[in-house]
């Protein structure tokens, strides 16, 4: 570990002591990790097929350390096809304390660049609702493109603030994730410029920020819900002390147990003026193998029940209200697109080429936005009226008179469902020709719109044209160095 300042040397050595030097002394070099996409594969299928070394993470099933330091994985295939994400080993642990099950409600509050978000898409499995919102504008373009990638179909990408959230969606959630933004002691080892930025007067700006963020997560929570709270920072005041303080406004609060083994048990010195069961929490040091995370579960007082009037009606049924009411919120969208077509006549463009290459995604409910048609998910969105809807569901395309230009989003959330596919395998030279952009020979493909599979997961989409397939790979996606 690089030293830090004072203020940090002088604050965890009072606190720890002699363990000072054990806690902060990395056994090793930083380690790379990367968490395998559940929507994807599973782990072991993704250990089985890959090409470059792993060994297995202490912290996560789905997480694996890479053994290569020279890899590049961002320009790999896999990560092409969203089939892992990169991620900071300790950074894997928080989204599985939730516990998410297929058809729940969640929230990520904080979720840019996505890492989180996506382990909280594989617990989904595509059934009901993942809300991913991220205040700063770019992040939410960023976390808007990974979500792609991974080929998640049931987000809702919000550009909001926490609070905005949370007043229009009063009680909704199962399970909320608050990975706050914070003083980023833990990336210390990794960023230099953390260590740089570092202040006393930081912690307390980001454990003021956080308090807030908190506050909107408990509004957004149904009572019974969960809600975990992680960051990836050692300071008291944004860990237990922030735990401890949200404790006491929040009756209706109670800490449970994290079900990890990762790190070690949270720090009752560490809790400040409000003490509570600190060793329900874990903090994960740069001795654990990992730069550093501190996580939360609590959990809101209730029979976890939804509301008594949400329950009256069946599920499917509260999500096309959610549906209806996300057209109800573009419903002063001119009927006219642009380009000269009517809404009517994208739709059914778009209703055309679904029927045609994706039957099943087909059969989702689909909403169009100008000449953009939305497959959304099988629940609707959620009441987001009035909301920076950065993403909703899957974007399959627009349309131009006479025909319909199919979008990259389609392919990646469905093209391992295509119809028509070029079928690549990692080893084909190919693979990496059509991550440069370049066209490739068809094997697999008729001619018309295909689907790009490596070994079967998404790489975007062609069109097969005299035994060739032009590739349609996003230009700014490619591997051009
Ligand atoms: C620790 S990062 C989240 C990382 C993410 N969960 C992941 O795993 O990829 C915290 C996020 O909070 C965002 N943020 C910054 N200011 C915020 C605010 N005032 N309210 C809510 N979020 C904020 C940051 O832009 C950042 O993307």
């Amino acid at each position: 570990m690089p030293v830090p300042g004072e203020y940090f040397e002088a604050r965890e050595r009072a606190l720890l002591g002699t363990r000072y030097d054990v806690l902060y002394a990395a056994p090793c070099a930083v380690r790379r990790g990367v968490t395998v996409n559940g929507l994807r594969c599973a782990p072991q299928e993704f250990a089985a097929a890959v090409d470059f070394g792993l060994e297995p993470s202490p912290f996560c099933d789905a997480a694996f350390l890479l053994t290569d330091p020279q890899l590049r994985p961002g320009r790999h295939a896999y990560h092409h096809a969203g089939v892992f994400y990169v991620q900071e080993p300790s950074a894997s642990v928080p989204a599985g304390l939730l516990g998410v099950r297929p058809g729940e409600r969640v929230l990520d509050l904080c979720a840019a660049p996505g890492g989180k978000t996506s382990q909280l898409a594989a617990a989904l499995r595509g059934e009901g609702l993942l809300v991913a919102n991220e205040y700063v504008a770019a992040r939410a373009g960023v976390l808007k493109s990974n979500l792609e990638r991974m080929g998640v179909t049931n987000a809702l990408v919000l550009n909001e603030s926490t609070a905005r959230v949370a007043a229009a969606f009063p009680a909704f959630f199962d399970k909320v994730l608050v990975d706050a933004p914070c003083s980023g002691e833990g990336m210390f080892r990794k960023e230099p410029e953390a260590l740089r930025q570092h202040s006393a007067a930081l912690v307390a700006q980001c454990a003021a920020l956080g308090a807030s963020i908190l506050d909107d997560a408990a509004a957004a929570l149904r009572p019974g819900g969960l809600l975990c709270y992680s960051t990836c920072t050692f300071a008291p005041e944004e860990d237990e002390a922030q735990v401890g303080a949200f404790l006491a406004r929040h009756p209706e609060f109670t800490v449970l147990p994290a079900p990890t083994n990762a790190g070690a048990p949270g720090e009752a010195a560490r809790c400040g003026a409000h003490p509570f069961a600190a060793e329900h929490t874990r903090r994960i040091y740069p001795c654990h193998g990992g730069e550093g995370h501190f996580m939360a579960l609590l959990q809101k007082r209730g029979d976890g029940a939804p509301p008594e009037a949400e329950q009256a009606r069946p599920r499917a049924a509260r999500g096309q209200r959610g549906a209806k009411r996300g057209r109800d919120m573009r419903a002063c969208r001119p009927a006219q697109g642009g380009n000269g077509v009517s809404r009517a006549e994208a739709r059914a463009e778009g209703e055309a080429f679904l029927r045609e290459y994706f039957p099943g995604a087909a059969q989702l409910p689909l909403e169009c936005r100008g000449t953009e048609l939305f497959v959304l998910p099988r629940e609707g969105c959620g009441p987001a009226e009035g909301l920076r809807v950065v993403q909703a569901g899957v974007c399959a395309g627009s349309a131009a008179r006479g025909r319909f230009v199919p979008a990259h989003h389609l392919f990646m959330a469905y093209g391992a469902q295509c119809a028509n596919a070029e079928r690549l395998t990692l080893a084909d030279p190919r693979t990496a020709a059509w991550l440069r952009g370049e066209a490739i020979p068809a094997e697999t493909a008729a001619p018309g719109w295909a689907a790009v599979l490596a070994d079967g997961f998404p790489l975007g989409f062609g069109k097969q044209s005299g035994g060739v397939v032009k590739n349609h790979y996003p230009k700014g996606l490619r591997n051009l160095k």
